[in-house]
C-alpha cells in the first residue's frame, strides 16, 4: 500500500455547504486522495454552536466553536462560513500561516478581493473561489485558465439559484414571489439574508467576479449597477410571454467600444430583462444557473448546471480542494489576480440595449402620434407598438376612455431611454408608465 503524506484539511463553517463538504470529505477522502497522491485528512469544522442540527452528521470530535486554533497547522483552509467578519480576518490568518485557502464567499471576495488576493500572492499561497459562482457549475477555471489565450467580449449570466426559482415558479406555476421564496429558503438556496438575493446584491458580487476575470480589470461591487426583482409583478412575468419572452434576472458583463459616442471600457450590471423564448437562457429552470459566454474566437458558449445547493456547491468547492492539494504536493506559487488590462468601469448611462414599456395613456386621436415623436426628440426609435383598450375603473366611472400601449424599441442608451421615461410620465396624454423591462439575447 503506497503511504501518503497527509494534507489537513479545517473546514471553517458547518452549514448547508460546509456539511456537504466534510461528509464528502469524510466519505470519499481516500479516493480524492489516491487522485492527488496525498492523503487528505480532514481535521475539523468550526461552528457557531457545536450541538446545533446539521444537513449532514459530523462527528462531535471534529466541531469546534474556535476557528483560528483549527487555522493553525491545517495545509488548506475551506472557508464556507460566509459574511465579511471573522470570515476576512480568518482567511487572512490561514494564508498567514502558509495555508491554501478554497472559498465560495462571494460576498468577501466582491467586497475584499483585492486585498485577499494580494496577501495569497505574497506569501505565494492560492485563494480558490470556484463556488463563489454558479455553485457547481466550472465557471471561474474556464474565464481563468481555458478562455485565457481569447478575448471575451459578453457574459451574460443566470447566477443567482433563487430568483431564478421564484422567477420559474411565478412563469410556471402563476406562484407569488413570497410562495415561492420561502420554498427557495427551504431548499438551501437562498442566502441567510434572502434581501442578498431578490435584491440583486448576491448577483451584482457574482457579476463583479466575473468581469473582473473576463476583462483582467478590478471590478468595484459598487461600480456594478443593481436592480433586484421586488418590482416584477405577476402580471408583468404573464406579459412577458404572451409576448414571447421570459423574465429572468441577469448578471450582464460587457466589453463596450463605441469610438463615436467616445465610450471604450466595460460594464457589469444586473437587472430583470426579458428574453426571448427561443434563447438557451430562457431554457434555464428552477435554481440552476447558466452563464452565457461570448468570446472572440471561441464564439458563444454555454455552462449550464446547479447554481446552489449544499451537496452541488460541495462539488465545486472540491475540485478547488483538490487542485490546492495537488499544488501543495507538486510547490510552486499559486494563480495570481490578473488585473493588467485595467479597463475603465462604464456607469450604465453608457450602455446600449432594446426595451420594452408599458404605458396606459388616454384612447383618443392623435396620442400614438404625439407619443412617437416624444421617443423620437430624445433619439429613441420604436421598433413595435400593440396597444389594446381597457374598461378601466375610471371609464366605467365617467372618467375619458385608456387604452394599454406596449412599446419595444429598437436599440438605445439608457441615459435616451431615462430621458424618454421622464418625458412620457410628465406627458398630458400618459397617464402612467407602468412596466419598463430591458431586452436582452436578441
Ligand atoms: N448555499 C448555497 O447554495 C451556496 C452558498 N454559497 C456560499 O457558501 C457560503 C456558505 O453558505 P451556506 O452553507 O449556504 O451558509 P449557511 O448559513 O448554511 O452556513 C454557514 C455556517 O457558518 C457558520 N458560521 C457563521 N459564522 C460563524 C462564526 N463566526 N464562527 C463559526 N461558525 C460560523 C454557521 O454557524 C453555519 O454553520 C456562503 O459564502 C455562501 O454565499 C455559494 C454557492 C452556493
Ligand atoms: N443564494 C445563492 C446561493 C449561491 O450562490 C443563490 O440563490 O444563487
Ligand atoms: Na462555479
Amino acid at each position: 500500500m503506497i503511504e501518503y503524506r497527509n494534507l489537513r484539511i479545517a473546514v471553517l463553517g458547518g452549514g448547508s455547504v460546509g456539511s456537504q463538504v466534510a461528509d464528502q470529505l469524510l466519505r470519499h477522502g481516500d479516493e480524492l486522495g489516491s487522485r492527488i497522491g496525498a492523503g487528505l485528512e480532514l481535521v475539523g469544522v468550526a461552528v457557531r454552536d457545536v450541538d446545533a442540527p446539521r444537513d449532514t452528521e459530523i462527528p462531535r470530535e471534529l466541531l469546534t466553536a474556535d476557528a483560528e486554533s483549527l487555522i493553525l497547522g491545517s495545509d488548506i483552509v475551506v472557508e464556507l462560513m460566509g459574511g465579511i467578519e471573522p470570515a476576512r480576518t480568518l482567511i487572512l490568518q490561514a494564508l498567514n500561516s502558509g495555508a491554501d485557502v478554497v472559498t465560495a464567499n462571494k460576498a468577501l471576495l466582491a467586497t475584499h478581493g483585492p486585498e485577499l488576493f494580494e496577501a495569497a500572492e505574497q506569501v505565494g499561497a492560492q485563494l480558490y473561489y470556484e463556488a463563489a459562482v454558479g455553485g457547481a457549475i466550472p465557471i471561474i477555471r474556464p474565464l481563468r485558465d481555458s478562455l485565457a489565450g481569447d478575448r471575451v467580449e459578453r457574459i451574460l449570466g443566470i447566477v443567482n439559484g433563487t430568483t431564478n426559482f421564484i422567477l420559474d415558479r411565478m412563469d410556471r406555476h402563476g406562484e407569488s414571489m413570497e410562495e415561492a421564496l420561502a420554498t427557495a429558503t427551504e431548499l438551501g438556496y437562498a442566502e441567510a439574508d434572502p434581501t442578498a438575493d431578490i435584491e440583486g446584491f448576491d448577483a451584482a458580487q457574482k457579476a463583479a467576479l466575473l468581469a473582473s476575470l473576463a476583462f483582467h480589470t478590478r471590478i468595484p461591487l459598487d461600480e456594478v449597477h443593481r436592480e433586484g426583482i421586488t418590482q416584477v409583478t405577476l402580471d408583468d412575468v404573464r406579459a412577458a410571454r404572451k409576448a414571447g419572452y421570459v423574465v429572468k434576472l441577469l448578471a450582464i458583463c460587457e466589453r463596450i467600444v463605441d469610438a463615436a459616442a467616445s465610450v471604450d471600457g466595460v460594464s457589469a450590471r444586473v437587472y430583470p430583462a426579458l428574453v426571448p423564448l427561443d434563447h438557451p437562457l430562457a431554457a434555464v429552470h428552477g435554481a440552476n444557473n447558466a452563464i452565457f459566454v461570448e468570446a472572440e474566437a471561441a464564439g458563444p458558449l454555454m455552462f449550464y448546471g446547479a447554481g446552489a445547493g449544499g451537496i452541488q456547491t460541495a462539488s465545486a468547492v472540491l475540485g478547488d480542494v483538490v487542485s490546492a492539494a495537488r499544488r501543495h504536493v507538486v510547490g510552486g506559487p499559486g494563480v495570481a489576480e490578473s488585473t493588467n488590462a485595467d479597463l475603465t468601469v462604464l456607469p450604465i448611462s453608457a450602455v446600449t440595449t432594446r426595451y420594452q414599456i408599458t404605458l396606459q395613456v388616454a384612447d383618443e386621436p392623435g396620442v400614438l402620434a404625439r407619443i412617437a415623436t416624444l421617443f423620437s426628440e430624445h433619439g429613441v426609435s420604436l421598433e413595435t407598438i400593440e396597444q389594446s383598450i381597457v374598461a378601466s375603473d375610471a371609464e366605467q366611472a365617467g372618467s375619458a376612455p385608456a387604452a394599454t400601449l406596449v412599446i419595444g424599441t429598437h436599440e438605445a442608451r439608457e441615459a435616451d431611454l431615462a430621458a424618454t421615461v421622464a418625458a412620457l410620465t410628465t406627458s398630458t396624454v400618459v397617464h402612467s408608465v407602468t412596466g419598463v423591462l430591458r431586452v436582452e439575447g436578441l
